[in-house]
């Protein structure tokens, strides 16, 4: 299933294999986002809520939320063009393949901090930028590659879905913003037309070996935002801040799984650090999950915001341009490297001790 079969490329060195994950008791906590509908006459609730969102994300960097606006039927028509995808035949999925530079389409060869992952995916970007006039050494060209002749209606399917996800990210930075004392839009400008935000399309096969091999190493989402959906059947693993330990997000009808991540992090100076995560497979169920990664444009510079930053809380990161950051990342999955893959800590000041 999936044409992938178990070998040594997908095998985690032993402390990172997914031996023992806690039940969902005592869990990343779950929001109800509904005091958003009756936002504008209503500001302690969104206060509140505000404050909720602003706690789930220092203490556990990610969180559940319901009553979120979404449409259903938006959500099952993009599951449905995802499931109708994965089950073409492997030359079909093939001809959308992604390449070094184009790193937009299909995909079954993912590699998280060097293990391949026992997956196979598909990218797509709801805001494709133009294509460059001359194409850079190294630069990535963020074109979609649509299925339009074996599914003609996945294209919209996808096209709305992603309209409905930029809303509701554009409600969830307000709130992060709020809890942070900032104004509701203060980040806004960074998401403006030039955004690399991007939506994918996870299918994890059953796997013969699930002791061994993970969907997805563990990892820290390197963008801003990460609104997931997943479906019924359970894997994602957090690493639960207060003690180190994984816990598994336990599915829940109807919604979606927010986690903030290393730009957010920088942002906010570390008040809210993104958390490491995994996916954990199983022997006899596939598992559908489709995250959208809220990313500003490239040319973008990350650092603290200074409102947060003061001779108490000086800024903990040197700026980096987070184009430069994203496509590093990128050519990293792509292929096993020698190298370690960038990671935000590199920008870290070292501060003086107190
Ligand atoms: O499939 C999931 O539950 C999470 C996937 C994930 O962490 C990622 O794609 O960055
Ligand atoms: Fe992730």
């Amino acid at each position: 299933m999936g044409g992938l079969s178990m070998d040594q490329a997908f095998v985690q060195a032993p402390e990172h294999r997914p031996k023992a994950v806690l039940a969902e008791a005592a869990g990343v906590p779950l929001i109800d986002l509904s005091p958003l509908a009756a936002a504008d006459d209503d500001a302690a609730g969104l206060e509140a809520l505000a404050a909720e969102v602003g706690k789930a994300s220092k203490d556990w960097g990610f969180f559940v939320v319901v009553r979120h606006g979404v449409p259903e039927e938006k959500v099952a028509r993009a599951l449905e063009a995802q499931r109708a995808f994965f089950a073409l035949p492997a030359d079909r999925k093939a001809a959308l393949r992604r390449d070094e530079g184009a790193p937009l389409g299909y995909y079954e060869s993912e590699h998280t901090k060097n293990v391949r992952d026992w997956k196979e995916v598909f990218d797509l970007v709801p805001r494709e930028p133009p294509p460059p006039a001359a194409v850079a050494d190294g630069e990535l060209v963020f074109q979609n590659k649509w299925p339009e002749d074996d599914l003609p209606g996945f294209r919209a399917a996808f096209e709305e879905y992603a309209e409905a996800m930029e809303e509701l990210a554009f409600k969830l930075l307000e709130l992060i913003a709020r809890s942070l004392g900032l104004r509701p839009d203060r980040m806004h400008g960074f998401f403006g037309d030039d955004q690399t935000t991007f939506i994918r399309l996870n299918h994890y096969p059953p796997c013969p070996s699930p002791d061994l091999a993970l969907g997805v190493g563990r990892h820290k989402d390197a963008g801003a935002l990460t609104i997931l959906y997943q479906d019924d059947v359970g894997g994602l693993d957090v690493k639960r801040r207060s003690d180190g330990e994984w816990v598994r997000v336990k599915p829940v009808q109807d919604s979606f799984i927010v986690n903030v991540g290393d730009i957010i992090q920088v942002w906010s100076n570390d008040r809210y650090e993104s958390a490491e995560h995994r996916v954990s497979v199983n022997s006899d169920k596939e598992r559908f999950s489709m995250p959208y990664f809220f990313n500003p444009g490239s040319s973008a510079m990350v650092e603290p915001l200074e409102e947060l930053v003061s001779d108490e809380s000086p800024a903990r990161y040197r700026a980096y341009n987070w184009g430069n950051f994203f496509s590093t990342r990128k050519n990293s999955n792509f292929r096993k490297l020698d190298v370690e893959n960038v990671q935000i800590a590199h920008f870290r000041k070292d501060l003086p001790v107190a």
